[in-house]
């Protein structure tokens, strides 16, 4: 079982990303999600992180496998990600200032962009996959904070997130 979740919401192009006041990826533009309360469900968790940080209330999103991290040989965490759709005349207006930092919607086609540093830097590898929706699990390996690895394999029983 990996700790936390993350959601990216789709609403025709584009996303829903947060600008993250805190590590991780500080300064970046991310999804949102977080941690599990204690007996959470991976979609449990990503229903009610979702609405803690949007205030949206999804009705469903859908499981698109798992990204994790390592470093020195040693798995560090690990996420469940989905992505959840809203209709492209759904009303939220951005930029939005929240405690955990600015919500806003970016084109998939910026996010995607070679060479934009303003991203969480791991998904450039596993978003595209998952907006294909593909259910895999990403791996990735760290080096002085530094990405240098990352693999895409089938995804293992014991990752099956929801
Ligand atoms: N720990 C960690 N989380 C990451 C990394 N990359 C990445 O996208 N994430 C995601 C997973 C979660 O969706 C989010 C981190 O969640 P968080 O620390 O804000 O969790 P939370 O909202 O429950 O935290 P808190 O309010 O209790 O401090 O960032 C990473 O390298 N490390």
């Amino acid at each position: 079982m990996y700790p936390y979740t993350i959601c990216f919401i789709k609403r025709g192009h584009n996303l829903l990303l947060l600008n993250r006041e805190k590590a991780p990826t500080k300064g970046l533009w991310n999804g949102v999600g977080g941690k599990f309360e204690p007996g959470e469900s991976p979609l449990a968790c990503v229903l009610r992180e979702t609405f803690e940080e949007t205030g949206i209330k999804l009705a469903d999103a859908h499981y698109r496998g798992v990204v994790s991290w390592e470093s020195d040989g040693i798995s560090r965490g690990g996420m469940y990600v989905f992505v959840a759709e809203l209709p492209e005349d759904y009303v939220y207006p951005t930029p939005l200032k929240i405690s955990e930092g600015i919500l806003d919607w970016k084109a998939i086609d910026w996010i995607l962009s070679e060479r934009n540093l303003g991203i969480g830097e791991m998904i450039p590898y596993y978003l595209p996959a998952i907006l294909r929706g593909e259910c895999l699990e990403h791996r990735c390996t760290f080096s002085n904070h530094k990405l240098t690895g990352y693999t895409a394999v089938s995804l293992s029983v014991e990752v099956l997130g929801s």
